[in-house]
């Protein structure tokens, strides 16, 4: 059985003190514990996050990683240091890495080797352009870059993947993609997965749903069948509103 999952995306935002404060408030509030919850604050804030989760369920989560062990690169941050501050996930693939950061597909597949290297779990992010949809190109956009960054796998390596679809136009946007669409991308990333793995893969793997979930559109979104979670961003740096979309599974 699946897990499912709500994370939170901090992004660039919030300086020590704020998460710090973002954190009490989250382990003061109520929220289900049949839901895995996972925080991805910024790389500063690892270390304090660390600490502060102890004793609670929150997971750890990096935003990024770099794809080699060690060495001469300015600025970039270890799979290995990212082991030693307690994070246990790390997000690959995001629209905004593959964006602004020109992170290919290849890349990805060596930051998702390196990361599986070192016992960190990817979550792994896909989702199309508003020109891929418009034009009907969305699947097959979304299937490439699985393909391309996952489908080398073993069956077993495969089983310590998140998946996270993110329609880069419902990012940050306000416009959340319906949960029609939801599922149907979600269940087409399913059958993908069933086709390249195993039934038994595609039926272990969760997928979650990423773009503008709040607390009044997640119960929607969370009550389809293959939508399995959200990716969280501007919501997610809000206790209250973070809770709530934790708690909004029927
Ligand atoms: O990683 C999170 C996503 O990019 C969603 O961000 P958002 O909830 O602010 O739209």
């Amino acid at each position: 059985m699946r897990k499912n999952i709500v994370a939170g995306n901090w992004k660039m935002n919030a300086n020590a003190n704020a998460a710090s404060e973002l954190i009490k408030n989250l382990k003061k509030s109520d929220f289900s514990e049949t839901t895995e919850v996972i925080i991805a604050p910024s790389y500063t804030n690892l270390a304090i996050a660390n600490e502060l989760i102890t004793g609670s369920s929150i997971e750890l989560s990096s935003q990024n990683m770099h794809e080699s062990d060690r060495g001469a690169f300015t600025g970039e941050v270890s799979a290995e240091m990212l082991k030693s501050v307690g994070v246990t996930y790390v997000i690959l693939g995001h629209s905004e890495r593959r964006a602004i950061y020109k992170e290919s597909s290849e890349l990805l597949k060596s930051k998702v080797d390196q990361a599986l290297k070192n016992d960190l779990k990817p979550i792994f992010c896909v989702g199309e352009e508003l020109k891929d949809r418009k034009d009907e190109n969305h699947f097959k956009v979304v299937k490439n870059q699985l393909s391309e960054s996952l489908f080398h796998l073993s069956s077993e390596q495969m089983k310590n993947i998140v998946l996270a679809y993110e329609p880069v136009w419902a990012i940050g946007t306000g416009e959340t993609a319906s949960p029609e669409q939801a599922q149907e991308m979600h269940a087409y990333i399913r059958k993908l997965l069933s086709d390249q793995f195993s039934s038994e893969i595609a039926n272990g793997i969760s997928i979650l749903y990423g773009g503008s979930v709040k607390p009044g559109n997640a119960k929607d979104i969370f009550a389809n069948k293959d939508v399995d979670g959200g990716l969280i961003g501007g919501a997610a740096l809000k206790a209250e509103d973070f809770t709530a979309i934790i708690n909004s599974f029927e």
